[in-house]
């Protein structure tokens, strides 16, 4: 399947615009297992747009080899670099341009009616081959209508079956959610899902949504400065962060300063003394006693108990209403915890909280990366006052 070796792409300074270079792809390398969804998830920014696009062959390395089963696409030491169009791969993009005179049949058979004559397909088999693509994505009955007169989601399908029509042995899919609206995104999330794995084909799928990425990847890569900070399934990277970085991007987590104080009684872990309370953090690492740690918990992980007092007390500073739970942002001293309770509780401002915790709620993060504690503080809610 694909292999990236030791890619790299800096973007040279720019006097002129008065820019720095950029390592937008720092020595990365990754293989991906065949049938699989891989996702390059982070922020904007870090280079998942650029990577994919030096895999497409839109964009040449400075260094590093890709190949595809034993087929070499790029390689900065054997100076190959195959064109884009010769490397059979299928691309969706966030604009999927689709032709807007040509109706939704033409559209799928086009890029097969313009391939090289010797290796083109018969008429009746492009027939043959778009049906079946229009079967999968379920728009067998709008084959004739205009592109244009379909909606965002019929539209994003058709842009789909172009790139499945060619049959590719890799698919690559730069945010191609992100311009229809949430609902049709969240639908679309399973569908796109579905397809890819009925179809056995492998791809690369690019967001920064990290939701998304959750919901359907095999495996994840959490991308910063052109590099891969965890790879893994997505509950190891939801469950198991293994730097700050990745907690704090995955999800909305808490996060606390304490000290070791020693090995929990039970189970594994230690047990964790910090200004609110002491609590038990599993870790993956050794740890001595007085060792400085940070822990990390997740919203949903915690459970709020108005009979307040000991420790863990706090008090409710906010709420939003999230549809399927209650955040609620409790306020312990300097640190501001955020707290997913179920819809039905609605705790008012104000109000003196004790927070508990569930077993095997809280963990050490490594720590293999930086970030500093300032920007590690919650974000404010999104949702609606509760
Ligand atoms: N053609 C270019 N010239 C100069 N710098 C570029 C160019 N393309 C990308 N960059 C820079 O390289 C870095 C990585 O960009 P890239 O588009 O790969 O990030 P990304 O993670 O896909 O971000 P986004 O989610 O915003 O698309 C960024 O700092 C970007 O500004």
């Amino acid at each position: 399947m694909l292999k990236i070796k030791g890619l790299n792409r800096t973007f040279p300074a720019n006097k002129k615009l008065d820019q720095a270079a950029v390592a937008a792809v720092d020595d990365l390398s990754v293989e991906l297992e065949p049938g699989e969804l891989f996702t390059m998830l982070g922020p904007s920014g870090c280079g998942k747009t650029t990577t994919l696009r030096c895999v497409a062959g839109l964009e040449r390395p400075d260094a590093g080899e890709i190949t595809l089963g034993d087929r070499v696409l790029f390689s900065s030491e054997r100076k190959i670099d195959v064109d884009a169009n010769q490397r059979g791969l299928g691309m969706v993009f966030q604009s999927y341009a689709i032709w807007p005179h040509m109706d939704v049949f033409r559209n799928i058979a086009f890029p097969l009616e313009i391939m090289p004559r010797k290796s083109r397909p018969s008429k009746k088999e492009i027939r043959v081959r778009v049906e079946r693509v229009l079967d999968v994505v379920q728009l067998g009955h709008l084959a004739g209508r205009r592109a244009t007169d379909l909606s965002g989601g019929q539209q994003q399908r058709l842009a789909l079956a172009r790139a499945l029509v060619m049959e590719p042995p890799l698919l690559l899919l730069d945010e191609p959610l992100s311009n229809l609206d949430a609902k049709l995104r969240e639908g679309m999330r399973f569908e796109l899902k579905r397809l890819q794995r009925d179809l056995g084909v492998t791809a690369v799928y690019v967001t920064h949504d990290q939701v998304e990425a959750l919901a359907m990847s095999n495996r994840i890569a959490v991308m910063r400065h052109g590099r891969i900070e965890q790879l893994g399934k997505p509950r190891e990277i939801y469950g198991s962060p293994t730097t700050r970085f990745v907690a704090d991007f995955i999800g909305s987590a808490n996060f606390i300063e304490g000290q070791v104080v020693g090995p929990a009684p039970q189970g594994t872990g230690f047990v964790i003394r910090t200004a609110f309370g002491e609590v038990t953090a599993g870790s993956a690492q050794e740890h001595t006693v007085g060792d400085g740690v940070l822990i990390t918990v997740r919203p949903e992980s915690m459970s709020l108990d108005t009979a307040a007092g000991g420790d863990w007390t706090g008090e409710v500073a906010a709420r939003a209403f999230l549809g399927d739970g209650v955040d609620h942002m409790v306020k312990l001293g300097e640190v501001t915890l955020r707290v997913k309770t179920s819809p039905r509780i609605s705790i008012p401002d104000g109000t003196p909280v004790r927070v508990l915790f569930e077993d095997d709620a809280c963990a050490i993060v490594p720590d293999g990366g930086g970030g500093s504690l300032a920007s590690l503080e919650p974000r404010e809610p999104v949702g609606s006052p509760a």
